[in-house]
């Protein structure tokens, strides 16, 4: 399973696979070089013990021993050079990878889902792999094959020998492995990591807010308990290796270190002795080599585990798409087609519901307000007039068309969906423009524009329409970038518009122009608001109260305030709050 997996990884690599195994050759040819100065180490020794060493001997191994050494250099080079080019390559079809399965997923994931977290998940986990490849994988080549090669020498030159340094080697190994920690451990350091990374991340964004309003940063306890959960976590683990820690120091040094004492006590030093000291040094050289080898399945794991993590945090996503693959081709039409929508109820946990019995009808080219409460599911319905759920129970037609059973594309191809969120690309405006129509014409946008509010704004800029926002200084506010979102609206085919509280947080004369704009919108397309500031209410063809499930009311402004109703109470209060602001600057 895990070769598989390790395959998968090594497949990323596209047509950089040769690089690796290239890569791997060399490691190898750089360990044969790396073994050259022991050699020479080991004839001087040999020399010395028949007498005086000549300065002809020494030059002679002296210099065998710099060109092993230059030559291992050399050949790791390239090793990594190599292993450098398939691990970028790696790293960048990762990313494709999920980028890629980015538009395979339904609008549901990025609901769900933070865009800091997905940018994090795909990057980090790419460069995860990209260490695997690059750094490990020559790293453990040469590691494996050096102390291979030492050990069938020594074993050559005496067999006694062999298995004294195969003893050492095997005992420093095993308390190795238990120093590491099983991958149970690993995953909880990689998850508590994790975790501590998100939270700094909310620390950040938070900090702004937080010198605002003055607040304790007791605000933070999740990132506190991060911190102190990876901590504990830290110390158990560096706590549960003491003993094997301490007991591979012993090995590895106290050994050597008896020899030299005995060695003190020796009336002449001997041959075998001589090469017992050999057999020692060498064997914590190998013992170093392989320590890089039993990390690999640490990093083997964690590689593993990034495909996988950037799989599971798309996993379940793609149902939408994939129950609708069947008609993703034909195209529908919603010209002239009104909204229907038949007792909706809707949760998005379990036992949790948010609509219950929703029905209403949106006709077409007419303007729908939905207002009602903070929480009380207003947004929700524009997430499954847009299909981004599917879930819910009741149907949502247009025209005849169920829309559980039409694909996202052919959905958006018919719906524009504008939020608070919604953002423009740092491209020029034309750009910008182009993007919801590409094949608008310049009198077209022309009349978007005016129809928008956006003409004095776009005429004020350096270049115009073709001005790049972001660059040289340009830089639009919330509500001229809303604006133009709504220019982009009159410029989509698409016959319904959704506009989910686009004058949340823009000022008052931004306010009036939007709404001139939504309610000239309104006389080309189908428009379904959703709003809080009750002001374009009175504009609206029918008006939906929601309220923590069900419709309370529906109807016009003024049948709605002749019931003197919810919707009355909301007005109300609306003007209350409008009084205490005007109050306060007075
Ligand atoms: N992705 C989600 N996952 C789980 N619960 C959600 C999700 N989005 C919204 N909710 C919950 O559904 C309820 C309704 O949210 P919704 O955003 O539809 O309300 P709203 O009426 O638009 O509120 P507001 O006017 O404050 O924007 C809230 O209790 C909210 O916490």
């Amino acid at each position: 399973m895990k070769m598989q997996r390790l395959q998968r990884i090594i497949n990323f690599t596209g047509q950089y696979k040769k690089h690796l195994f290239g890569a791997m050759f060399f490691a190898m040819l750089s360990a044969i070089w790396m073994l050259i100065p022991y050699f020479s180490i080991y004839q001087l020794i040999q020399l010395s013990l028949q007498g005086p060493v000549l300065r002809a001997d020494l030059m002679h191994y002296g210099s065998i021993a710099v060109i092993g050494i230059l030559f291992d250099v050399l050949t790791f080079f390239i090793a990594l050079w190599l292993s450098h080019m398939a691990g970028f390559r790696l790293e960048r079809n990762m990313r494709s990878y999920g980028v890629n399965r980015l538009l395979t997923v339904g609008l549901r994931f990025f609901d769900q889902e933070e865009s800091g977290a997905i940018r994090k998940t795909i990057d980090d986990n790419a460069s995860l792999t990209h260490t695997f490849v690059a750094h490990n994988i020559p790293d453990t080549i040469r590691s494996i094959v050096a102390p291979a090669l030492i050990l069938m020498s020594i074993f050559y030159i005496n067999w006694v020998y062999g298995v004294l340094m195969l003893l050492i080697v095997a005992t420093s190994l095993f308390l190795l492995n238990r120093m590491i920690g099983n991958t149970a451990d690993i995953k909880h350091y990689m998850d508590s990591l994790d975790e501590m990374t998100a939270t700094s991340t909310e620390f950040v964004r938070g900090m702004a807010l937080v010198k605002l309003f003055d607040v304790p940063l007791t605000v933070f306890k999740r990132f506190k308990q991060s911190i102190t959960h990876y901590g504990q976590w830290a110390l158990n683990y560096s706590l549960s290796v003491r003993q094997p820690y301490i007991s591979n120091q012993i090995v590895l040094e106290a050994f050597p270190i008896l020899l030299i004492f005995a060695l003190r006590w020796q009336k002449a030093i001997s041959a075998q002795f001589t090469l017992a000291l050999f057999v020692l040094i060498i064997s914590v050289q190998i013992v170093m080599l392989l320590m890089k080898v039993l990390t690999i399945g640490q990093s083997l794991y964690m590689s593993v585990q990034a495909v996988d993590r950037i799989d599971h945090m798309f996993n379940g996503y793609e149902e939408n798409i994939e129950s609708t693959m069947a008609t993703a081709s034909s195209q529908v039409d919603f010209a002239n087609q009104d909204l229907v929508a038949n007792n909706i109820g809707f949760a998005y946990l379990k036992d949790q519901p948010i609509l219950h019995d929703i029905s209403f009808k949106l006709p077409h080219q007419k303007m729908t307000v939905i207002v009602g409460a903070s929480g009380s599911g207003k947004s929700t319905i524009a997430k499954l007039l847009i299909g981004a759920y599917r879930n819910y129970s009741g149907t949502i037609t247009i025209g005849n068309q169920d829309i559980k059973k039409l694909s996202e594309p052919q959905l958006m191809a018919n719906i524009t969906f504008i939020s608070q969120h919604s953002r423009l690309f740092n491209r020029s405006i034309l750009d910008n423009l182009k993007i919801a129509n590409p094949s608008a014409t310049a009198q077209q946008i022309q009349q978007a524009l005016k129809w928008s509010a956006c003409d004095d704004l776009v005429a004020k800029l350096p270049q115009g329409i073709n001005t790049v926002i972001g660059q040289d200084g340009v830089y639009l506010s919330g509500g001229e970038q809303q604006r133009l979102t709504l220019c982009q609206a009159f410029l989509r085919e698409a016959r319904i518009v959704i506009l989910d509280e686009v004058t949340a947080s823009i000022d008052a004369e931004n306010e009036n122009q939007m709404q001139a704009a939504i309610i000239q919108l309104a006389k080309e397309k189908t428009v379904i608001l959703i709003d809080h500031k009750l002001k374009i209410t009175k504009y609206a063809d029918q008006i939906l109260v929601f309220h923590h499930g069900p419709i309370v009311e529906r109807g016009t402004h003024t049948a709605l305030l002749a019931k003197n109703g919810q919707y009355q109470m909301m007005l109300d209060m609306h003007l209350q709050t409008q009084n205490w602001r005007l109050g306060g600057e007075s």
